[in-house]
């Protein structure tokens, strides 16, 4: 039966799709192959509550970046007509869900005034704990960290996470635990939260039913994007409201790709067995790609031994078949793929018709060359965090210390940013403070004592932040110009001038956020990359460049899948371990799925060729050929093999008896004057 509003609610939508909208269960799976249309559904899903008179606050939409949570609240806004942000309904991470119960309720989860600390940070913290260079058993600080959220995020023993990351080692867990206890401690004594400490903290808060019934009773339903890269202690956040409010959960096993961070995309098989009840919906169309597109996405997938039963089907039919362009070096490859985008950018296709799918930062770099050097514009979609980048660490510092004066950390940068002031120093100063604070004084008297012997500027800028501590965005302008006179030094011959550009990004990010220590918190727990915010001067006219494990949801009419070579796919680390490698088919599966009309798949020849003993349940198995493309049927792809047209290499000098050395007459023609 509609209801009245229903039809635009449901316009354009196909049966099933219709289905998983209107369900009247009270927890749902909506179990979607790529580009069915499980965004469109969500969206759709809410509308429809909201038609329902269900009030925006009473729906949260829990996903897995901001950027998809700025998606989902513009287009159910833009739709409904709900203005403001304040009315909208709730879209945001785990993180930053549970971090909004933790803060705004200091009384029920008792954390008021820690900070939250971002990798580095605790990298740096268990580097104070382990000594600075050294290692335990073998590990890194920032690996000890690695292993230490992982065992948190799958709800597994130290010992065995260890296992896991680091199998290739004899590792003693005991000496670790040691260290972990004390990293542990040292953040207790600092008052630092990391980002599985937060879900920890709402977890363990939830298992008082009192707890899970009141924060149950906020929502008349959550809905869960991205379900297949929840982990188990994600888990510990909705199980205990299942009793309280409806679950709207939407996933896709085959898009799996956070297993490394702990995801379990078995949650997904096992959904019906956790909530009882559950209705499980399909959406099995596909509404992006031409079905050329998807014949090679389902025969990557058909090759897995996880046997995935999924065969996408293109609405929109037969297109273009894929590419498949091999080339020598990267260079070439990177050359060749902005080549490309100029031809069509003549033909007068926009910018924003390509998307360029990179495995990692570093890979990317070579295509960033590129485009920068053909002045193409470009959005990096997984670069550095806005943030975590240096200089506005730096200006964060002062704001840090000024919102929890026993921030080491925050202390110890900002101090150092000082001319002549190196970690000795910065320690004994931060000692300073921590002995005022101890004595009694307020923050800003012990700033005061403990800054004395420093430039005077510090001290009374730490003030004016303090000052301004109400207006986010004045206090993040007032630490930026205390810090730009050490910073343009500090910078001057690294791109002091786009450093600043951001520092005037965070400063408008900070307007109207009520408070520095929730400024940077959904930040850290929901991050922008700094190539994000330069939009503006491209009119969001641009090329896209993403990791793949930041692709999520995009789509273009072009998708070059870049770097798909041997040896990159599965990539040589994965090697070993079946779960891995399939995670990696997963990776590979999702950027050739991005694709709407033509799909580029390129890769190098420069590789070594890729065996493995792989580890299976049932033994040790050998696999001939590791690399997903290497048994890849003709049929499905166009093949392009470019071997670069190069000049002849310089030939050697002629020797000696061909016209050897001899001397050269240097004397001036006299002409008439002889
Ligand atoms: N019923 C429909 N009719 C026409 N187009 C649709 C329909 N449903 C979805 N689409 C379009 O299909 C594309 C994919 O949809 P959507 O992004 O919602 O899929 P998805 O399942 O979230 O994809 P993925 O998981 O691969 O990111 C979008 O361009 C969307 O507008």
């Amino acid at each position: 039966m509609a209801e009245a509003g229903a039809d635009t609610v449901l316009e354009g939508l196909n049966a099933a799709q219709r289905e998983a909208v209107l369900t009247g269960s009270s927890h749902n799976l909506v179990l979607a192959g790529a580009g069915t249309g499980k965004t469109t559904t969500i969206v759709a899903r809410l509308r429809h509550q909201l038609r329902q008179g269900v009030s925006p606050e009473r729906l949260l939409a829990i996903t897995f970046t901001r950027r998809a949570a700025a998606e989902i609240r513009s287009r159910v806004q833009a739709e409904i007509g709900v203005g403001g942000a304040q009315e909208g309904v709730a879209a945001m991470t785990f993180h930053g869900w549970a971090m909004r119960h933790v803060r705004n309720n200091p009384d029920v989860f008792g954390y008021e005034g820690w900070s939250v600390l971002d990798a580095e940070d605790q990298a740096q913290v268990m580097r104070g704990v382990v000594g600075r260079g050294k290692r335990v058993e073998g590990l890194k600080a920032d690996q000890i960290v690695d292993v230490l959220s992982f065992a948190r995020n799958t709800r597994i023993t130290l010992a065995e996470a260890i296992r896991v990351k680091h199998p290739d080692q004899t590792i003693d867990a005991k000496a670790v635990g040691a260290i972990v206890r004390a990293f542990e401690e040292r953040k207790r004594e600092r008052q630092y939260l990391n980002y599985d400490d937060i879900l920890m903290i709402f977890a363990e808060r939830l298992k008082d039913p009192a707890v899970a019934a009141w924060v149950g009773s906020h929502y008349e339903e959550i809905l869960v994007d991205e379900m297949q890269d929840t982990n188990p202690l994600q888990w510990l956040l909705i199980d205990p409201l299942v009793p309280h409010t409806r679950f709207y959960c939407v996933g896709d096993d085959a898009q799996s790709i956070y297993g490394f961070r702990g995801a379990d995309f078995a949650s997904i098989h096992s959904f019906r067995d956790r909530v009882p009840g559950a209705r499980v919906l399909k959406l099995e169309d596909n509404y992006r790609s031409t079905q050329e597109i998807l014949d090679l996405s389902n025969w990557l997938l058909d090759q897995s031994p996880l046997g995935y039963d999924k065969h996408l089907r293109a609405v929109r039919g037969s297109g273009a078949k894929p590419e498949l362009h091999s080339f020598e070096t990267p260079q070439d490859e990177a050359g060749w793929i902005a080549a490309e985008m100029m031809r069509a950018r003549d033909d007068g296709q926009p910018w924003a018709t390509h998307l360029i799918l990179v495995r990692s930062n570093y890979s990317g770099r070579a295509i960033e060359a590129r485009l920068v050097e053909n002045d193409i514009p470009y959005v990096f979609y997984g670069g550095v965090k806005l943030l975590e980048s240096a200089h506005v660490r730096d200006v964060l510092s002062a704001l840090r210390v000024v919102s929890n004066p026993d921030d080491e950390i925050a202390w110890m940068r900002l101090l150092t940013l000082l001319p002549r002031v190196g970690d000795r120093t910065a320690a004994r100063v931060f000692d300073d403070v921590l002995d005022a604070r101890g004595a009694g004084l307020s923050a800003r008297e012990a700033r005061e004592r403990a800054l004395k012997g420093l430039p005077g500027w510090l001290a009374a800028g730490l003030d004016a932040i303090e000052e301004a501590s109400a207006r986010v965005d004045d206090a993040v302008g007032r630490a930026a110009s205390m810090l730009t006179p050490v910073l343009a030094h500090k910078y001057r011959n690294d791109n002091w001038d786009a450093r600043s550009r951001d520092l005037s990004h965070v400063e408008r990010l900070a307007a109207s956020r009520p408070s520095i220590s929730a400024f940077i918190e959904e930040y850290l727990l929901s991050p922008v990359f700094t190539s994000e915010l330069s939009q503006d001067r491209s009119d969001g006219d641009h090329v896209i460049v993403s990791t793949v494990h930041s692709a999520k949801g995009l789509e273009r009419d072009w998708a070059f899948c870049a770097g798909v070579s041997a040896g990159a796919y599965p990539s040589a680390r994965s090697l070993g371990d079946v779960d891995s490698i399939e995670e990696e088919r997963r990776v590979l599966y999702v950027a050739l799925t991005r694709a709407r009309d033509r799909l580029i798949v390129t890769r190098t020849f420069a590789h070594t060729p890729v065996r493995a003993w792989v580890s299976t349940s049932a033994g040790l198995g050998f696999v001939e050929d590791a690399y997903f493309l290497g048994a890849l049927p003709e049929a499905l792809v166009r093949e392009e093999v470019h071997t670069a047209a190069r000049l002849p290499k310089p030939v050697s000098p002629p020797g000696a008896g061909v016209g050897g050395p001899r001397e050269i007459d240097l004397g001036v023609d006299l002409g008439d004057l002889e």
